[in-house]
This record gives structure tokens, C-alpha cells and sequence, in this order.
């Protein structure tokens, strides 16, 4: 479905080369001030980087068409449009014919027919994270009220990567720094260099943003189903590109014994409690500990590379060469930063209005 959350309800509608994209949010409560350009400075995070970004150029206007009065939420499903303007569905109609290895455009011609809408990737597309990324800032400002921030960056692209713990103020500044968006300069550089080879080879790169959070109290999440590690990886999992995501120590845990993987307790401040390590990644039996929320969602290689590939022709039902033209990310990652954390925003802001940690 289109749509996600219980109290901070998010719907996603239109498609990469249709008039206009956008989402319906509905539950934010009446009287919140909320920051034009704050959301509209958050979406243009995720726009392409020349030379390592799509040649795709959207100027990703947020227009608010209801809910909004004097830039104070009125209560009502706030709406929000941006426009497509750039779009170029020519390169499109083969694949309908000869589907594009690792895109959707076989599974989605089985499911909908040939009236799936192919242009651009269609509802599948990359794109539909710009709607997803300006809900993510409402989010984020919510958040905001109570306290709660949200950093994630660029931890690895190809063989690229950055192995050292950082400073939530430092991957906030680094980020904007950099056009991949990682929270070390020098390794950014080196990063960009991955993008830009396996570029020009008319190959693509994947790799692995991590996203932390600030401030995030003790015990948000809704078990039995309803869990806040849960909750996050469904979320992730609607970002297109998306293979994977592991909490702390995620798939390293199996290795360790639980005498090192425990989180020891320590009494901080005298009334904080918190943990010397985070292998957990700030969340027990479905809650948050108190810790920072930690988690790493893997991005395949983009889909759309230009060498030739081995497919099929559908229509012949015989084997056929596929020669991708157009305009594709060479890596998705820089350009998934900012969704990540926008995404994360939205099912933390839905948890904590279900806990009423949010007012
Ligand atoms: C911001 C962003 C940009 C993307 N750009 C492209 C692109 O230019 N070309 C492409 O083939 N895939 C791109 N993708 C990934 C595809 O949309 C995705 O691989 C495809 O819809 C299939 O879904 P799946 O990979 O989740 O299975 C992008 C994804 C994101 C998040
Ligand atoms: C336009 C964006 O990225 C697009 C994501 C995308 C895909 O398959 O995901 C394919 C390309 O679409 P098009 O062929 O229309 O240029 C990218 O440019 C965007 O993210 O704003």
C-alpha cells in the first residue's frame, strides 16, 4: 500500500514522470508552526550531485496545497505537490518489451499488466523519496519539540569505507560539506573517486548509510508487531535500492559471545541510565534503551548501468542483449542520505505519538 503509520499517517501518491508527485499526511495535530524552508532546504539534500548524480534536473518545489494557514497546521490532512518537469519517457518503452536486470519492470509488467506505468521507474522510482523526504522534515520538526534529532551519512560506497565512530555535531557539519554526504572529508574524496570510476566503466556502486539519533527517550515502540527496530526496517525496506539493515552490531552479534555483546549499565549524572557500549543499537525487545537509535541500511548498485546486459524479449519469449540509454545515479547512496533520515523521522514521530511521548 501507498501509505504507512497509525497516528503520523503517510501517503505517497504519483509517479516519476507523471504532472506532479507528492504525499498526504494526516495526524499532526492543529497549531504547530512548521518551517517552509527548513522542509524545502531537507528535500534539496537529496538532490543529484553533478557528475556523480542523475543528469535528471528537478527543481523540487514543495507547494503545500492544504492544511496550512499563515505556515501553522490547521489540523486537517496536510497536502503537499512537486512538480515533474524534467522528464524525458523516451528511453523507457523497450524495457517493456526487454525488462531492465535488477530494476522492477519485470515483476511489475507480471503484476500490473501493460498498464503499468514504465516511465522513469514509475511509482518505483528513486524519485518518490522527494514526497517521502519533505513529510520526513514535517517529522523531524515534531521531533524537534521533544527533543529528538536525527544524523545519518555516508558510511561506505564500493570498496570505500569509513570504519570510525563520529560525533553527532560532526556528521551534521561534514555532510553538508561533501557531495556524497560522508562524515569524514578525506575519505568523501575517496569515496567520490568510486563513484566516478565505476562510472566510467558505465558501471554503478552501492554501499552503506548509517543513521543515529539524539535525545531519543526510553521506551518507544509498540510490541508485539508493532516494534520500533521493526517498525524502521519496514520503513527502510520502501526506499528503492534498499537490501538491507542491521541494528548495532548487527550481523556481527552471531560472532560474539553475550558476555561481550551485553551493553553493561552505568548511572549517569546520577539519574540518567545508559550503556557503555551500544551493540543493541539503542533498542531492547522492541523499545528504545535510551541509547541512540543505530542502524546501517545497505544499498544495492544501481540497477540501470550502461553495458550491455543479458535480458529477454518478452514479446518473443527469446533471449536478447539490453543496451540501457537515459539518465541514472551511477550510486543512489549520496542521494539516500537524507530520505534515510527523513524516513526514520516519520515512523519515530507515528511511535511516539502512539506512546504519547509527543503531545
Ligand atoms: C534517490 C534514489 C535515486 C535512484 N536513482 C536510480 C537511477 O537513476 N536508476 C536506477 O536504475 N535506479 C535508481 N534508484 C533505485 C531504483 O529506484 C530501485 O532499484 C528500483 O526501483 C527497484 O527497486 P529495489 O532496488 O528496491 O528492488 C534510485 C533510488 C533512490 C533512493
Ligand atoms: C529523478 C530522480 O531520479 C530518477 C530515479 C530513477 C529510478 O529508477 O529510481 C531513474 C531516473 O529517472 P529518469 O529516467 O526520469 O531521469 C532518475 O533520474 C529523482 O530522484 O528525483
Amino acid at each position: 500500500m501507498n501509505t504507512i503509520g497509525t497516528r503520523f499517517r503517510v501517503t505517497i501518491f504519483g509517479a516519476s514522470h507523471d504532472t506532479c508527485i507528492g504525499c498526504v499526511i494526516d495526524g499532526i495535530p492543529a497549531g504547530i508552526e512548521l518551517d517552509l524552508d527548513y522542509i524545502q532546504k531537507e528535500v534539496d539534500c537529496r538532490k543529484p550531485v553533478a557528475l556523480i548524480g542523475t543528469p535528471r534536473k528537478e527543481e523540487d518545489k514543495v507547494e503545500v496545497l492544504a492544511g496550512l494557514k499563515d505556515e501553522v497546521t490547521t489540523g486537517i490532512p496536510l497536502v503537499i505537490q512537486i512538480k515533474n518537469s524534467n522528464t524525458d519517457s523516451s528511453k523507457y518503452e523497450k524495457f517493456k518489451i526487454i525488462p531492465r536486470p535488477g530494476h522492477a519492470d519485470f515483476p511489475a509488467f507480471e503484476k500490473y499488466g501493460p498498464a503499468h506505468d514504465i516511465r522513469g521507474g514509475g511509482q518505483f522510482s528513486g524519485r518518490m523519496t522527494a514526497p517521502l523526504t519533505a513529510a520526513g522534515a514535517i517529522a523531524k520538526e515534531m521531533l524537534l519539540g521533544i527533543d529528538v534529532k536525527i544524523a545519518a551519512y555516508t558510511q561506505s560506497i564500493g570498496s570505500i569505507d569509513d570504519p570510525a565512530e563520529h560525533t553527532f555535531k560532526e556528521i551534521k557539519r561534514e555532510t553538508k560539506e561533501n557531495p556524497v554526504h560522508a562524515a569524514d572529508p578525506e575519505i568523501a574524496l575517496d569515496m567520490l573517486n568510486e563513484i566516478l570510476t565505476a562510472k566510467d566503466d558505465g558501471d554503478s556502486v552501492g554501499g552503506i548509510v548509517r543513521c543515529l539519533t539524539e535525545g531519543l527517550p526510553v521506551g518507544v515502540g509498540e510490541p508485539f508487531f508493532d516494534t520500533l527496530d521493526g517498525e524502521i526496517a519496514k520503513m527502510m525496506f520502501a526506499i528503492p535500492g534498499v537490501k538491507g539493515i542491521e541494528f548495532g552490531a548487527g550481523f556481527k552479534a552471531t560472532k560474539m559471545r553475550g558476555s561481550i555483546h551485553n551493553d553493561p549499565y552505568s548511572v549517569v549524572d546520577d539519574y540518567l541510565i545508559k550503556t557503555d557500549t551500544n551493540n543493541a543499537g539503542g533498542v531492547l525487545g522492541g523499545l528504545s534503551n535510551g541509547m541512540p537509535l543505530d542502524f546501517k541500511v545497505a544499498f544495492k548498485p544501481t540497477a540501470s548501468i550502461f553495458k550491455e546486459q543479458k535480458s529477454v524479449n518478452l514479446g518473443k519469449m527469446e533471449k536478447e542483449t539490453l543496451l540501457i540509454e537515459g539518465r541514472h545515479d551511477p550510486c543512489i547512496v549520496p542521494r539516500a542520505v537524507a530520505p534515510v533520515e527523513a524516513a526514520t523521522a516519520i515512523v519515530l514521530t507515528d511511535l511516539c505519538l502512539r506512546g504519547d511521548f509527543i503531545a
